[in-house]
């Protein structure tokens, strides 16, 4: 690897050994919640041409904002700015919509939780389950009244799309206090949950991790075998049922053998030297089968090589490895370098970086019929110490912003696009400044980027280098942990440098230092 050339703020690195990545679906990598709201918020926003279903969310929407705004009107804590309040509401607004769409609050509260937001807070949750649960009382009570079915939008038909008549109608009093019991039971195995997956997470970091790469791969392999016997064997300790009569003409399927998509899998009919290893008969499926074998393999397969010819292979893992191993000495080739380039002391850019936190992101920008309407990522600039980008194919997409002007940043053949991250702002003491960018998108070409960021140590400090602060160069950031960092930056959304300024110490010496 050597220098090459510098693209305004942006670093450029040649690289010269020849990597192949495989394609990857819609942002599956590990760090992929940034771009996945992204896409979510894009979606939402283009909701309208998202087909039959985008179509009906967004009349339910729109006519279900009445809810969102009573909820926001009943809960407002006055400490809503308008920016909050807005996004607030398109939130409550789109769970009201799924809500409605589905007559499914809980459905409408999980879909704002996953979907629409990445800056989730408390306060939401609350705006958001209230928002759904008006709608639900709403729909409910106004088709409760409309017995005929021809109601407008309220009866069969009309805009709510699915209509479950088959399903309960109405609840009695009697059921609210065995929902309640179950919704607090479901809640605390929840929060149990969440407690030992948090603390399996941080005893495989902090110490399962530090035992080594062999260490790692054991693990992971051990995950599988466990995860494969659990999927084979547990459809072998459930009885098949029979295919239900459905009309030849409807496309369903029943048994049909695993795949990428469907219901009512028979293995039996794809796997014929397991002759007898799921449904005995021909018209019998499988439940718990159709349920491993619908999306778990496809997800896994999806992930490294959706609909190539080469699917998944063991490779795909190897490459990955490589590769961010390839890249973490890389990073810190460079981090040494800007620590040279700093006359900070030698030790302290290796105490901020050594053993530093690695994540990969894999986006995916499918071409886009009206591209000047869409928005790729949004303008921001990246947590990380730096970000390694490998731009595959070489489409163009990616772009800065040096003086107000977006300016397109053109991939060089075989090269990276190293970004300046807000950590290394922090750490430089505001010298190398983070690179605001964005992605685009374009009508004619897809687009896949990797981008590999390169963090401080997650259980270190962040914040100016001790060594360059001097009475005319006092700290421009605070001195926090790295999580702590994290947790704020993770519950902002994606806007430009603001969680940076978050951690600005304003000084009159400062003041007079940034003009
Ligand atoms: O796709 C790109 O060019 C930009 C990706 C990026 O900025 C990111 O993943 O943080
Ligand atoms: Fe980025």
């Amino acid at each position: 690897m050597n220098w090459a050339s510098k693209q305004d703020d942006s670093l450029v690195v040649h690289y010269s050994k020849s990597l192949r990545t495989q394609k990857n679906q819609v942002n599956k990598g590990l760090e992929s919640s940034e771009s996945m709201a992204t896409i979510a918020v894009d979606s939402v926003t283009e909701r309208k041409k998202m087909g039959m279903e985008g179509r009906n969310i967004y009349v339910t929407d729109e006519t279900n904002v009445v809810g969102a705004e009573l909820a926001n009107n009943l809960l407002d804590d006055r400490r809503g700015t308008f920016f909050w309040k807005l996004t607030w509401k398109v939130t409550c607004g789109c769970a009201a919509g799924v809500a409605a769409a589905f007559r499914a609050p809980v459905g409408g509260v999980l879909f704002a939780l996953e979907e629409v937001t990445s800056w989730w807070r408390s306060q939401l949750m609350w705006r958001v389950f209230f928002t759904s649960a008006i709608v639900a009382v709403v729909v409910r009570t106004a088709m409760g009244w409309c017995k005929s079915g021809k109601c407008g939008h309220f009866g069969s038909g009309g805009f709510i799309i699915w209509d479950i008549s088959d399903g309960q109608e109405d609840y009695s009093f009697e059921e609210l206090l065995p929902m309640a019991i179950i919704g607090v039971i479901g809640g605390l195995l929840g929060a149990l949950f969440n407690q030992l997956t948090l603390y399996m997470t941080s005893w495989r970091r902090n110490y399962l991790h530090k035992k080594g790469t062999r260490v790692k791969i054991i693990e992971a392999c051990l995950i599988s075998v466990i995860t494969s016997v659990i999927s084979f064997g547990l459809p072998l300790l459930r009885k098949c049922s029979t295919c239900p009569e459905s009309d030849p003409d409807s496309g369903i399927e029943c048994p049909r053998p695993p795949g990428m998509y469907g219901n009512y899998v028979n293995v039996r009919q794809s796997l014929k030297y397991l002759a007898a290893f799921y449904c005995g008969k021909d018209n019998e499926y499988n439940d718990l089968a159709t349920i491993f074998f619908n999306t778990q393999d496809d997800a896994i397969r999806n992930l490294f090589s959706a609909k190539t010819i080469h699917e998944f292979s063991a490779q795909s893992l190897e490459i990955l490895e490589d590769y961010s191993a390839e890249l973490k000495g890389l990073s810190m080739k460079i981090l040494r370098l800007m620590a040279q380039n700093l006359r900070m002391e030698e030790t302290e850019m290796a105490e901020f970086f050594e053993e530093g936190w690695q994540s990969m992101r894999m986006n995916y920008y499918p071409p886009c019929p009206q591209p000047e309407l869409a928005v790729g990522l949004c303008p921001h600039s990246d947590g990380a110490g730096i970000t390694i980008l490998l731009q595959i194919g070489e489409v163009e997409g990616l772009q800065i912003r040096k003086d107000g002007m977006w300016i397109p940043v053109k991939p060089l053949p075989n090269a990276f696009v190293i970004n300046i991250g807000d950590s290394l702002e922090i750490v430089s003491n505001g010298t190398y400044r983070s690179i605001e960018h964005r992605a685009t998108v374009n009508s004619l070409k897809e687009r896949l980027s990797v981008a590999t960021a390169y963090s401080p140590n997650l259980d270190g400090e962040i914040g100016p280098a001790p060594s360059l602060l001097t009475l005319k160069t006092p700290a421009m950031f605070r001195r926090i942990g790295v999580k702590e960092y994290y947790e704020g930056r993770f519950s902002n959304k994606l806007d430009g440098k603001s969680t940076l300024d978050t951690m600005r110490i304003q000084n009159e010496m400062n003041k007079r230092n940034n003009n």
